[in-house]
């Protein structure tokens, strides 16, 4: 097996202030993932707000460089500090998807722009029937054509045909792995399945692996292979999506899937979560543990003494 992206003991703290005023942010704390080159797959990070997804992902696309440990994509060190060449060998390889596709595109800008532009870069086209056929190709693999996106700006398309279309600008240097930041959230409710089976598809039918990030347990049950559930920039759970889901191990991740409203819960006014495990759960936030494997294949973080 070869690795296709390797994540080993990542950190990263942000210093903010000034001298006498110093103050810093664990965003992420011994981070470690590896993706596989024959298996394509979509792995996910999930968490709350702050627990330093955002910033994994960064990491990832080479956007932010570790504090400690170390990013290889394909075996080379991952870095926004390398020659011109390198980094667009390697955006062509790894591309981001991001949350707001209105604020990906130039409101001023047509969308078919956007596309020329990254297939001049990418793939060095020229010539008009190459650029139509490499835009109308991308096009095609989210569901659209180049017929219907000529022409349109931004605000002319819905938010999820916008989002496909990033989706699709993404694909034109035919990259192994999207690392997709919350991609759906922005996506009207009705349109979001279509989003979220439109990366399943990239994976089963063109071999893309992606890192799907988002706070939404649902789609992550749906579409995950494996997962990782981080607390405060710490993973605590770590293994195959289902197993984690359907039976999580660490008092977070518990906390997290009963704060998942049901519609039986809605309607029976059942809107709370059980205290205690809230406590548990951020009371275990100040030790650091250490994650330990289990016999079915996932990681749990453990503390002394619990
Ligand atoms: N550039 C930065 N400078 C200082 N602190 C930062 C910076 N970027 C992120 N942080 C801090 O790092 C922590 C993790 O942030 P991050 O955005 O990675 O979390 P997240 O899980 O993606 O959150 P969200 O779901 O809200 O996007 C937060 O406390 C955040 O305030």
């Amino acid at each position: 097996m070869s690795t296709l992206l390797d994540v080993s003991h990542v950190s990263k703290r942000f210093t903010m202030g000034g001298l006498l005023s110093r103050k810093t942010v664990e965003a992420v704390q011994d981070a470690s993932l590896s993706l596989s080159v024959e298996t394509p797959e979509i792995f996910t990070i999930i968490g709350e707000s702050g627990s330093g997804k955002t910033t994994l992902a960064r990491m990832i696309l080479g956007l932010e460089l570790p504090t400690d440990g170390e990013i290889s994509f394909r075996g080379k060190t991952v870095s926004h500090r390398v020659g011109r060449r390198e980094r667009l060998d390697f955006m062509g390889h790894v591309q981001p998807v991001f949350q707001n596709p209105f604020e990906a595109f130039n409101p001023l800008k047509r969308i078919d722009r956007y596309l020329e532009s990254t297939a001049r870069r990418f793939l060095k086209l020229r010539h008009r029937d190459d650029l139509d056929a490499a835009m109308d190709g991308a096009l095609q693999k989210v569901g659209l054509s180049l017929a219907e996106a000529r022409g349109r700006f931004p605000h002319e398309m819905s938010g999820g045909q916008l989002q496909r279309a990033a989706i699709a600008r993404a694909l034109i240097p035919n990259p192994s792995l999207l690392v997709a930041d919350e991609p759906v959230s922005m996506v009207d409710a009705s349109l979001r399945m279509s989003i979220v089976n439109l990366l399943k598809s990239l994976r089963d039918d063109l071999k893309v692996s992606v890192i799907y990030i988002t706070h939404d347990l649902a789609t992550a049950y749906y579409i995950s292979n494996r997962l990782i559930i981080m607390q405060r920039g710490r993973i605590v759970e770590m293994g195959d999506a289902r197993t984690v889901l359907d039976n999580p191990e660490h008092p977070y991740s518990r906390l997290l899937k009963a704060s998942v409203l049901s519609t039986e819960d809605a309607g029976s006014g059942k809107l709370q979560t059980d205290p205690g495990m809230a406590d548990r759960a951020t009371a275990l936030v100040r030790q650091q543990g250490k994650l330990v494997s289990r016999p079915d294949g996932r990681s749990v973080r453990v503390y002394e003494g619990a």
